[in-house]
């Protein structure tokens, strides 16, 4: 999968978030979007999903989509504070949201959970969670259904170091086999280890860097 972002531009309340964004991703490669707070990274990310309605084209594989219709068909999303349902264990999370999308079994679901180091079987509903428990499941449920695309906004955030070290193992695996994966991460030493191609976020336009 090949996709270009044209001219991206994105104004809220009058005010110019992103302008003039150019960037090209392709699959088989990890891309790390950097910048300080508040460039636009995680704007980017959703005018890239159709989660935010933008100017300018997108393009993938030579086809400008409508971004008025679904045009991601296989992609896997963490973007802040993901839509868990919040009375549900994270096994009956991850099962609701392997019946919406296509059909991962439940022995996938549980491989997926134990890979993030949680247990499977603890009926302990989400909404009781621990940050780094909540960020686990966010990232477990982005690679569910192994997507073409996985976008992950701060995917190390709140976790300690063995499960990050496993999260790093998980984009490489993906990346190794042939999944297109855009990232953002303020640690700039991750970032060097992961990504093969990084866009600076500043002045509300991506320059790679
Ligand atoms: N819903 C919104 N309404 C108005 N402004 C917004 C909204 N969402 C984001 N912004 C603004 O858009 C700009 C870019 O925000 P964005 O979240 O993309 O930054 P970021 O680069 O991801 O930052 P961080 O590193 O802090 O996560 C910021 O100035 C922010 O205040």
């Amino acid at each position: 999968m090949k996709i270009k972002l044209e001219n991206l531009e994105k104004k809220l309340d009058g005010n110019v978030i992103i302008e003039n964004v150019n960037m090209e991703f392709e699959s088989g490669n990890i891309y790390g979007l950097v910048g300080r707070n508040g460039s636009g990274k995680t704007m980017i990310m959703k005018c890239l999903c159709g989660f935010m309605k933008s100017k300018g084209d997108i393009i993938i594989d030579g086809v400008k989509v409508d971004t008025s219709k679904k045009y991601l068909d296989s992609v896997g999303v963490l973007i802040e504070t993901p839509g868990f349902i919040e009375h549900y264990s994270a096994f009956d999370n991850l099962k609701e949201l392997a019946s919406i999308k296509k059909i991962a079994s439940d022995d996938e679901i549980k491989e997926l959970l134990n890979e993030v180091g949680l247990d499977w079987q603890d009926k302990k509903k989400v909404k009781k969670y621990s940050l780094g428990m909540r960020q686990k499941l966010g990232i477990a449920m982005a690679f569910l259904e192994e997507p073409e695309l996985i976008i992950l906004d701060e995917p190390f955030n709140a976790l300690d170091e063995a499960t990050e070290a496993v999260v790093v193992e998980m984009i490489k695996k993906r990346k190794e086999a042939g999944k297109l994966i855009i990232i953002t991460c303020h640690d700039s030493s991750m970032i060097e280890e992961l990504c093969s191609k990084v866009y600076k976020i500043e002045n509300h336009t991506a320059k790679l860097m």
